[in-house]
């Protein structure tokens, strides 16, 4: 083995030096934008390259709408392809529209119809109903990212899971034992796949007990996965919406900032 090299087994980096690990850092130092001004303060200008992201919260407290809007962003502004699993038949072509059309011309430097259309055949929705679906298209997914590495073709930079709680919930409850390692598979491939292509991956996680603190649903296993995980709510009956940091690798947890959804 070449003592520079860190070794690789079946895809996995065994182990890094320091140098190593300060360049990686250095390197992978970018975003992707969410578009929603107060999360992409938040989080130091939005969904981090190689991690994945998690937003958790309760029902209609906004994890569509900041899937829909980073998947609008990324595809307008010319940052790669986006792959949004939708769970729930959630993911609305109308709303991206009139998310696209809102967005000013300084931003976006071409006519509206032309923005729109490239807009839509950059981002692949596909339904997913159950954690078998899931890992038929993670499997695909690698395959074709690998082949676009080979192939230099228009790579994926984002991938989005709306909800992944909804697949993985239903088969961890009990003593489920074989249900538990089905997640910590997916979890495995979602880190391997941001890691190895440097992608950022954003999922959804509903939470659970609402009267009194409401929780992420995945529990205690799942909540090492995520480098990134935040709490969004709605303020009642206003169009303004609240995230807080839950987990970050960085910054404090407690860190909250207000967003608007137009
Ligand atoms: N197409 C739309 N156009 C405008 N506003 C919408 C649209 N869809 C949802 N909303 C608004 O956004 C709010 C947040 O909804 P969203 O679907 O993002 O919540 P959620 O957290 O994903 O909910 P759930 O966990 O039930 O899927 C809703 O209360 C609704 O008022």
């Amino acid at each position: 083995m070449n003592e520079d090299q860190p070794s690789v087994e079946n895809g996995c980096v065994l182990w890094s030096n320091g140098m190593d690990l300060f360049k990686d850092a250095a390197e992978r130092n970018n975003f992707l934008p969410t578009g929603l001004e107060g999360i992409d303060m938040l989080l130091g200008g939005g969904l981090r390259k190689g991690h994945l992201t998690e937003i958790t919260g309760q029902s209609s407290s906004g994890k569509t709408q900041v899937c829909l809007y980073s998947a609008s962003h990324v595809a307008a502004r010319h940052m790669g392809v986006v792959l949004y699993l939708d769970t729930s038949n959630s993911f609305s072509p109308s709303r991206i529209a009139h998310i696209v059309d809102e967005l000013p011309i300084s931003l976006i430097k071409e006519p509206k119809d032309m923005r729109l259309k490239r807009v839509m055949s950059s981002i692949v929705c596909e339904s997913v109903f159950d954690v078998f679906a899931l890992f038929e298209v993670l499997d695909q997914l690698e395959a074709s990212m690998n082949d676009k590495v080979n192939s230099g073709g228009n790579k994926i930079c984002l991938l989005i899971i709306d909800s992944v709680s909804s697949l993985l919930a239903p088969i961890i409850g009990g003593k489920n034992s074989q249900g538990r390692s089905m997640m910590i598979s997916v979890a495995m491939i979602l880190k391997k796949l941001a890691d190895k292509h440097n992608l950022s991956v954003l999922v959804t996680n509903h939470t659970v007990g609402g009267n009194g603190a409401p929780k992420p649903a995945l529990g205690e296993s799942w909540k090492a996965v995520p480098h990134v995980r935040l709490m969004i709510s709605r303020d009642h009956g206003s169009n303004m919406y609240t995230a807080t940091v839950l987990k970050h690798t960085l910054l404090a947890s407690g860190r909250h900032m207000k967003f608007v959804v137009p």
